[in-house]
C-alpha cells in the first residue's frame, strides 16, 4: 500500500480520525444523490412492510463511502450490524457461524466481498436466497449436511472490483449501487462539515483549494484537511485560508491538481524520457523506479481521470493537458507523443 498523502487507501491514522467525521445517517451523507435517493426508498419501503430490505451491493473506488453507507443502512433500519470481510472468511464454517448468530433483521456487512473463498461464497448463496445454510459435518462417505435456519437478514456487500464478482453472486443482490468520484463542490461541502466537527476554522477559498486537490475522494479530502490544520496551527493563526492551504500542500508535495511526487515523476518520465509516448507500462515503471503494480493501480487511474495521460492500444501517452501541467508544449501535430481526441483514433 502506498503511504503517499493522496493514496485513496486508509492508513492506520485515518481509521481513528475518520470515525469522528464519518456520517451516521443518510441525511448527513454528502452528495451521491442518486444512490442516496434510491437507498432511502429501499429502506423506507422495507420498514413500512416490516421485512428486511433486499441485499445491497456497493461498488466503487476506495475512500468514497462504502463502509460508511453500510453502517448507515443499519442505523436507518435501527438494526444491529455484523462486519466482516471476504479475505477473513477462509472456511465456510466461519461464515455459517456468523450467519446463524444473526438476530432477525440484522445487517451483515461483508467488505471486499470479491475476495471471499469459493466454498463460503456458495454457502452464502443459500443464505441470501432461502435464509438457510447446509452445514456439512464429518468427512468422506459419512459426511452429512445439517440444514440450519438463518434469521432474515440483509447482506451489504462492498467491493472496489465489481468486475471480479461472480455472476451468481451479483444476481443475488436486489439493489446495486455504484459510488462515483465526488465533484469539487461536493468535496467542498464535505470539508465544511468535517471542519465544523473538528472545530477547524476554514474560509471558503481555503476549503475550495483542498477540495480541488483531493482527487474526488472524501478520505483524501479529510486527510488533507487534517494536514492543513496542522500547518495552520503551527505556522499561521489556525485559520485555513487559501494561502495556508496552498503553502501547506506545497510542504506536503501535493500539487494544484492533487498529484503527488510519484504521479509527477510518472508524467515527467513519460514526457521527458519518452517524448510523450506511447510507452509500455513496465518501461515507464522502471523509469521512475517503482513497481508496475503501483504505477498501474495508484498513479495511472488518477492521471487518466485528470485527463493527463491516456491508455492506448500501443501504450501510455501524455495528453496535451499532461504536457501543459508540466509547463511544456507538446511537439507539433502528428508527431509522436501528442495525444488528442479519441482513444482509438491513432490505431485506425
Ligand atoms: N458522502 C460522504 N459524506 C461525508 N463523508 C464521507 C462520505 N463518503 C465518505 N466519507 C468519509 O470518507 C471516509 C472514507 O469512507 P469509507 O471508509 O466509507 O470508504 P470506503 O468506500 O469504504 O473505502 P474502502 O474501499 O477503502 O473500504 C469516511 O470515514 C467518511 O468520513
Ligand atoms: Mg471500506
Amino acid at each position: 500500500m502506498s503511504e503517499e498523502l493522496v493514496s485513496p487507501d486508509a492508513f492506520d491514522e485515518d481509521l481513528d480520525a475518520e470515525a469522528s467525521v464519518r456520517p451516521r445517517r443518510l441525511a448527513d451523507f454528502i452528495a451521491q444523490h442518486r444512490v442516496r435517493d434510491q437507498l432511502e426508498l429501499l429502506l423506507k419501503a422495507s420498514m413500512g412492510r416490516g421485512t428486511p430490505p433486499d441485499h445491497i451491493l456497493l461498488s466503487g473506488p476506495p475512500g468514497l463511502g462504502k463502509t460508511t453507507l453500510a453502517n448507515i443502512v443499519a442505523a436507518e433500519l435501527g438494526t444491529g450490524i455484523r462486519t466482516t470481510s471476504g479475505p477473513v472468511i477462509e472456511r465456510s464454517g466461519d461464515l455459517a457461524a456468523i450467519l446463524t448468530g444473526l438476530a432477525p433483521g440484522d445487517v451483515l456487512f461483508i467488505d471486499e466481498i470479491h475476495r471471499i473463498a469459493k466454498p463460503a461464497e456458495e454457502l452464502l448463496y443459500s443464505a441470501m436466497e432461502d435464509f438457510r445454510v447446509d452445514v456439512v459435518v464429518g468427512k468422506g462417505p459419512g459426511a452429512t449436511a445439517i440444514p440450519l435456519d438463518v434469521e432474515p437478514f440483509t447482506l451489504v456487500g462492498a467491493t472496489t472490483r465489481a468486475g471480479l464478482l461472480s455472476a451468481p453472486m451479483r444476481d443475488r443482490f436486489g439493489f446495486v449501487a455504484h459510488l462515483d468520484f465526488y465533484s469539487h463542490a461536493d468535496l467542498d461541502a464535505l470539508l465544511h462539515r468535517s471542519a465544523r466537527i473538528l472545530g477547524v476554522r476554514v474560509t471558503p477559498e481555503g476549503s475550495a483549494e483542498i477540495a480541488r486537490r483531493s482527487r474526488g475522494t472524501p478520505r483524501i479530502a479529510n486527510r488533507l484537511l487534517r494536514r492543513v490544520r496542522d500547518f495552520a496551527e503551527v505556522r499561521a493563526d489556525g485559520v485555513v485560508t487559501e494561502e495556508v492551504s496552498k503553502a501547506a500542500l506545497q510542504v506536503y508535495d501535493v500539487d494544484a491538481l492533487g498529484l503527488d511526487r510519484l504521479d509527477r515523476a510518472v508524467l515527467r518520465a513519460l514526457i521527458e524520457s519518452f517524448k510523450g509516448g506511447p510507452v509500455g507500462l513496465s518501461t515507464l515503471a522502471v523509469a521512475v523506479g517503482e513497481q508496475s503494480d503501483t504505477v498501474e493501480e495508484v498513479c495511472e487511474p488518477f492521471l487518466v481521470r485528470a485527463g493527463l495521460l491516456a491508455r492506448t492500444p500501443r501504450g501510455r501517452v501524455a495528453t496535451e493537458a499532461g504536457w501543459a501541467h508540466l509547463g511544456k508544449t507538446p511537439p507539433p501535430d502528428g508527431r509522436a507523443g501528442v495525444f488528442q481526441g479519441d482513444l482509438f483514433a491513432r490505431d485506425t
